[in-house]
């Protein structure tokens, strides 16, 4: 695993305080013989007063503009500046013909990682932008973080709600697409804290995408919609002609909403719209979150875990789609997104509006997840066997993937054992071999 690398990063407030004293002694240097002491300590006085309300101003900048409460890199501080500029046109640099430059939000998340670094693996230019909010343990972000950096892709820190950083990005690149896979996922998690779901799937998207619509070239939008918009859907498998319209959890109606609304986008502005709808995605590098992850974790402490069972004791399945699937799906999206047509806002006329199930088309009991899980880990589990407590999940999950098939290319190679085998190994090399990680979620 790579190390931070502090020299990749913009500086720190202290190294802008530093460089700052610099510049003032050297002035004053300068100007040693124009000024009297008594001048000289007044003037002095003066600079320290505007130095320390400068800093309290950028720093109540950030915090105000930090919905998620935790710690604040330093390096947040100077986004605009010459440095974090120059960092930014390298990572957007595109490095084969034909290549595009992607604004890949949620850059420090899962999938959105794993999309980057794939696009940056063949050459294309890649920024990234996270909120590294604290929903799961941030040290892994950090270390995804770690990871992009030392493939050169640049994460600048920042929400999808500041439009003060997403106007910064569009100012200094001409972004030919955005990945857009920031959100608040999780289905149960809803039920704590439903406004997280509002900010991130709903306020987030309409401000990424009004500046989508806005920049001159406008780019083609491609963004994580969700299985769960079948909702209440029992005919199996899904397809995307099937109803949406009974969302079992908000999860899913924000899910729902931003399909609706970039619809709206799509029709008003010409802005090209492809939403992906992702079956339960797992892998290495994935989020604690998720059941098979957490389990992972509680199986190998010897602790017990919650299977969630249906009505009439019907085991609970879902079509985990493994990421590599996933990413090929991603990219394969970007490359046949098709361009927005309007420019400064205006429509010029109709662009793309797809939406694509990006599935397994192999469901899998949750109980068959465990014993792959207790196979791996050679380890018996715990299980503690409970009625689901309906709190937002779904019976299962099924997806038809014609359409992504015919018009993607899309065709998922690995099946849940192969990949769980994948998820394990990486697990054990990640936290067990490093003993200074731990998992915290
Ligand atoms: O396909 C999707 O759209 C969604 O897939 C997953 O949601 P989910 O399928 O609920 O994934 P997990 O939270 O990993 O749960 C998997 C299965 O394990 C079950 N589970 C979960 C947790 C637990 O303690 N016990 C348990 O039996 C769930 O009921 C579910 O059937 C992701 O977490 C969502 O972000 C994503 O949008």
């Amino acid at each position: 695993m790579p190390a931070l690398d502090e020299d990749l990063f913009p500086s720190t407030p202290s190294k802008i305080k530093i460089e700052r004293t610099h510049t003032i002694m050297n002035n004053r240097s300068f100007h040693r013989n124009c000024f009297t002491p008594t001048t000289t300590l007044f003037l002095w006085t003066l600079l320290l007063i505007l130095l320390t309300a400068s800093y309290m101003t950028i720093q109540t900048f950030v915090d105000t503009n930090n919905h998620h409460h935790h710690p604040i890199p330093r390096h947040h501080l100077i986004i605009g500046g010459p440095h974090w500029e120059k960092k930014l046109r390298s990572s957007a640099q595109i490095r084969r013909s034909h290549g595009i430059s992607v604004l890949v939000t949620g850059a420090a998340g899962f999938v959105g990682s794993h999309v980057s670094l794939a696009l940056r693996k063949r050459g294309d230019g890649v920024v990234g932008l996270d909120n590294f909010n604290d929903y799961y343990d941030p040290s892994l972000k950090n270390a995804r973080r770690a990871l992009l950096n030392s493939h050169n892709v640049f994460i600048v820190e920042g929400d999808i709600n500041n439009d003060h950083v997403l106007t910064k990005l569009f100012d200094v690149v001409a972004f030919t697409h955005v990945m857009h896979l920031a959100a608040q996922a999780g289905v149960r998690y809803a039920m704590e804290n439903p406004h997280s779901y509002v900010n991130s799937n709903i306020a987030g998207l309409v401000t990424l995408l009004e500046q989508c619509k806005s920049a001159d070239p406008q780019p083609a939008v491609v963004w994580a919609s969700s299985s769960s918009v079948y909702g209440l859907n029992d005919k199996a498998p899904f397809s995307e002609s099937d109803r949406t319209d009974r969302p079992a959890s908000l999860y899913a109606a924000t899910k729902k909403a931003g399909e609706a609304i970039t619809h709206t986008y799509n029709h008003i502005h010409g802005l090209s719209i492809t939403g992906l709808r992702f079956f339960t995605v797992y892998g290495p590098w994935g989020r604690p979150d998720m059941a098979y992850f957490s389990f992972t974790k509680d199986i190998r402490q010897g602790k017990p875990i919650t299977i969630f069972r249906g009505k009439n004791r019907v085991d609970l399945a879902r079509d985990f789609t493994y990421i590599d699937d996933i990413v090929k799906g991603c990219v394969a999206a970007l490359d046949t997104s098709g361009k927005s047509t309007g420019s400064g806002g205006k429509k010029k006329g109709p662009a793309p509006y797809r939406i694509y199930n990006l599935g397994n088309t192999a469901p899998v009991s949750v109980p068959t997840m465990v014993s792959l899980l207790e196979k791996y880990l050679n380890k018996k589990a715990k299980k503690h066997v409970v009625t689901m407590p309906g709190n937002g999940d779904v019976p299962f999950t099924n997806a038809n993937i014609s359409l992504a098939q015919r018009e993607l290319g899309y065709k998922p190679t690995t099946d849940l054992p192969t990949g769980l085998k994948k998820f394990v190994d990486w697990y054990e090399s990640y936290y067990v071999d490093d003993h200074r990680k731990s998992v915290s979620y």
